[in-house]
């Protein structure tokens, strides 16, 4: 074994020993949600959603630090054109970002969720996945390390975003690696790309997945082979998030993708995840329904940045809210269908 093949064998070791849920903090709420003044049901998912809190925290469901961590990385797969936009637009997001004038800002402004940014040495972009590794495994592993920081400073809902010029195609390529078919099945527009570009985004993937097929069993593989620095860190971000007992929502198809390797190598180890939105971007529905998950909302947006999961987060907020601040039938002094 070698040195720099330990770090990468931890998260492997790691990815076989999650937690499950708390099965007395969800037996609490369902407890708890029978004596709401409502009937049983009706406020439809809003109920899962709580529950769902209740059995990846450990506690009764609330949310009180919501944070959305956006991940920014750059792709050597770029060289090829298969994006309208230049990689220097990641840098030139991240600014903006800190500056406020994103639509991620807005967002986390309606809903008063906090917001991180992580770039991830941004001069430095990936191997270009058609000739290469994107990632060496000390750097695939260090990226995940740093990924699983995201929640060090405290959070009790974490919505997964990302930044990255050319990751519609890293996303692609993953989910390629991951469920077969063709790379027509997986590529979209991303921003915009079409006519000619679409073609070079298609071929990229095809030849990525076939220059890789030797190593594609094993899930870590995937991802260090075919993924980017952004796609590494919100795996570990999602994994980190498992262990330390933190609820996580996921944002659009480049972020799904991330959690679908952790899928791939555990399939219990997204059961603490939930799906934002669908984007815009054709494959989505479909690399879902692999994850065996529905979506919250579909609004058609397609921009990742954590927008989706970031929206999600106000719907979460509202199950949270509704359950510990809603009266019981005796407080209210309502009368319930079983004791009339
Ligand atoms: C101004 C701008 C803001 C964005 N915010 C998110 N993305 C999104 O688009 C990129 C992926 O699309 P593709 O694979 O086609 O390059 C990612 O950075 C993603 O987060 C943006 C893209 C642009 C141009
Ligand atoms: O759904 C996404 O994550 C997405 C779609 C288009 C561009 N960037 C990200």
């Amino acid at each position: 074994m070698t040195v720099t093949g330990l770090p990468f064998d931890d998260f492997r070791t790691l990815l076989k020993e999650l937690p499950g849920p708390d099965t007395h903090a969800l037996a609490a709420a369902r407890a708890r949600d029978r004596q709401l003044t409502k009937p049983p049901g009706a406020l439809g998912r809003l109920e899962e959603i709580a529950m769902w809190l209740a059995a990846w925290s450990g506690r009764s469901p609330q949310v009180n630090r919501p944070l959305v961590a956006i991940f920014a990385g750059n792709h050597g797969v770029a060289r090829h054109g298969i994006t309208p936009y230049p990689p220097s637009v990641t840098q030139q997001m991240v600014e903006n970002f800190a500056a406020g004038g994103a639509a991620i800002n807005q967002i986390c402004v309606t809903h008063d969720l906090g917001l991180k940014i992580f770039d991830l040495a941004l001069d430095y972009p990936t191997g270009d996945i058609t000739c290469e590794p994107a990632l060496s495994e000390r750097d695939c592993a260090a990226t995940m390390a740093f990924g699983m920081e995201a929640i060090a400073g405290g959070t009790d809902l974490l919505c997964i975003g990302e930044m990255g010029i050319g990751n519609t195609t890293i996303a692609a390529a993953i989910n390629l690696a991951l469920y077969g078919g063709e790379a027509e099945d997986w590529v979209g527009p991303g921003t915009g790309s079409d006519g000619e570009m679409l073609k070079r985004k298609i071929e990229a993937v095809r030849t990525a997945v076939a220059f890789h097929r030797d190593h594609l069993s094993d899930p870590l593989e995937v991802l260090r082979r075919l993924g980017g620095r952004e796609i590494a860190a919100m795996a570990g971000a999602i994994l980190a998030a498992r262990v330390e007992r933190i609820p996580v929502l996921i944002d659009g198809y480049v972020a799904t993708a991330a959690a679908a390797i952790l899928k791939a190598a555990n399939p219990s180890a997204l059961d603490h995840c939930l799906i934002g939105h669908v984007s815009g971007e054709p494959g989505h529905l479909r690399a879902i329904d692999k994850l065996g998950k529905t979506p919250l909302l579909a609004l058609g947006m397609r921009l990742g940045e954590g927008t989706g999961a970031a929206l999600a987060a106000g719907i979460v907020k509202a199950a949270a809210a509704c359950h510990a601040g809603m009266a019981t039938f005796e407080q209210a002094g309502v009368t319930n269908s079983s004791t009339h």
